[in-house]
């Protein structure tokens, strides 16, 4: 039987699971491609790794160049992450005339096109199904399942490391730090991780998610991103009593109108009942909604060796089939043009913000008069009972208003005598509706 020559450069928690779960697969993968995948040589810096993952000695290098210019291997994966080696390595396997597999999303939003433009003239393939909700098949399900669709938007609860944490905290009630410390052990969190907590790595998964639904690729410095970090218990618990859960969401949608892509990524109010919000734990969720098909929805584990390899393990299943007949990426060149990044200012949503305030007669006739002066809507208001003089959190819920209008009236709102602190300021998305936003 043909085979397929495999160079996988970096033994982690990733590249472990793709060099162990490729021999139990072996068979299975063979009879279904009709050709053998075998990894040849590992390059770990970190030999003793190697040794305990259970790679022979003979098949171990230290230096990743000489699998990117081995001339009998027909594939190089690329599992250290980072974006500097990470780049070599990648740009060297082309060049030396191999298809590259990645699951590195960080590099991705960073040089995605630069990288993809380098394999496609070259005439090879860089695939990166691990880069976005890991085991989850999403970039193959944009890529052909749902080829016959415009991309309306995608919500997306795409990282797993904050899910396990807001999931950890909200139903466990544990602290912040010892959530972010299973997470660790779990093999979730990038080696730094404030890549997951701050939101970037979402972000970068985002840009990833851009490209494949809209040809799009947005300048990763431009893409809106808060992360959980600064999540405060309090918010966790009114939005419970508001009948919502918080997520930290990926939100892509198209205005076609505007020829504008909105690629964002912030902590979410949504409402319980909406399948997103019972999404728990390391699992991803992501909600798309094409034009014909109208709302689909892809569940799965979004990090961890396993889930992660699975993903890796496609890509060279693809590899072993041969090329497809469409392109991996939709041809940027042709559709780069048609679309810019919306300005976050310009966005609409609806909003949940919360005071504190001193607890004495008027003061919110005064927060709902500077709203009503921007025409921001109240839907809601809770305020816990509190004494008088002392001071109290307000939360106020907005009908759908525009970002720039309601930033403007918090931070006149926050002038006034009786308001203590800075506004918190949280997105709601009902995902009801969608049609009509993607305007
Ligand atoms: N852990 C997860 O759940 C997921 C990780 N990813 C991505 O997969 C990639 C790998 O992630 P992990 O396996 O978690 O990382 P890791 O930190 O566990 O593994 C990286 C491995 O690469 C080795 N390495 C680093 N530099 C090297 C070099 N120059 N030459 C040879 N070996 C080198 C390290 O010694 C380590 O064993 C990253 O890009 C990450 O963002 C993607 C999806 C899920
Ligand atoms: N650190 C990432 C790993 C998968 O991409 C996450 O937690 O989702
Ligand atoms: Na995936």
């Amino acid at each position: 039987m043909n085979t397929l020559h495999i160079g996988l450069v970096g033994l982690g928690t990733v590249g472990a699971s793709v060099w162990k779960n490729l021999r139990t697969q072996e068979e299975l993968l063979a009879r279904r491609c009709g050709k053998l995948i075998r990894i040849e040589r590992v390059a770990e810096k970190n030999r003793e790794r190697a040794r305990l993952v259970g790679v022979p000695e003979s098949q171990i290098v230290d230096d990743w160049r000489m699998l990117a210019c081995d001339p009998s291997l027909d594939v190089v994966i690329e599992l250290i992450g980072g974006t500097e080696i990470a780049a070599d390595v990648i740009w060297e396997s082309l060049s030396h005339g191999k298809d590259v597999v990645t699951a590195n999303k960080a590099l991705l939003a960073e040089r995605g096109q630069e990288l993809a433009a380098f394999a496609a003239e070259r005439g090879k393939r860089l695939l990166f199904e691990a880069s976005v909700a890991g085991g989850i098949p999403l970039l193959l399900a944009l890529r052909e399942g749902l080829i016959a669709n415009e991309i309306l938007s995608l919500h997306g609860i795409i990282n797993g490391t904050c899910n396990y944490l807001l999931s950890a905290m909200a139903s466990r009630g544990i602290a912040y730090q010892e959530a972010l410390r299973e997470a660790k052990e779990l093999g979730y969190a990038e080696a730094d991780e404030t890549l997951d907590v701050a939101g970037h790595d979402s972000a970068h998964k985002a840009v990833i998610l851009s490209a494949l639904a809209y040809g799009f690729w947005p300048p990763l410095s431009e893409v809106h991103t808060e992360g959980i970090q600064k999540i405060d218990p309090l918010d966790l618990h009114f939005a419970q009593e508001l009948g919502y859960t918080l997520k930290l969401l990926a939100i892509l949608r198209s205005h076609p109108k505007s020829r504008e892509i909105e690629v964002r990524v912030h902590p979410t109010l949504l409402r319980k009942g909406h399948l997103l919000s019972s999404v728990n734990g390391v699992f991803n969720a992501i909600a798309v909604r094409g034009d014909i098909v109208g709302e689909t929805l892809f569940y799965g584990r979004g990090a961890g060796g396993d889930p992660t390899s699975s993903a890796v393990l496609s890509d060279l299943a693809s590899l072993a089939r041969g090329p497809l007949p469409i392109p991996d990426i939709p041809s940027p060149a042709e559709r780069e043009s048609r679309f810019s990044l919306r300005p976050m200012a310009k966005i609409l949503s609806r909003y949940y913000v919360r005071f504190l305030v001193e607890d004495r007669p008027g003061v919110l006739a005064e927060i709902a008069r500077v709203f009503a002066t921007r025409k921001i809507s109240i839907s809601s208001v809770i305020q816990p009972e509190g004494h008088r003089g002392e001071t109290v959190p307000l939360i106020v819920l907005l009908h759908r208003s525009r970002e720039s209008d309601v930033q403007e009236a918090c931070r006149i709102i926050e002038t006034l005598p009786a308001v203590k602190k800075p506004a918190i300021l949280l997105r709601v998305e009902d995902l009801d509706g969608e049609d009509e936003r993607s305007s």
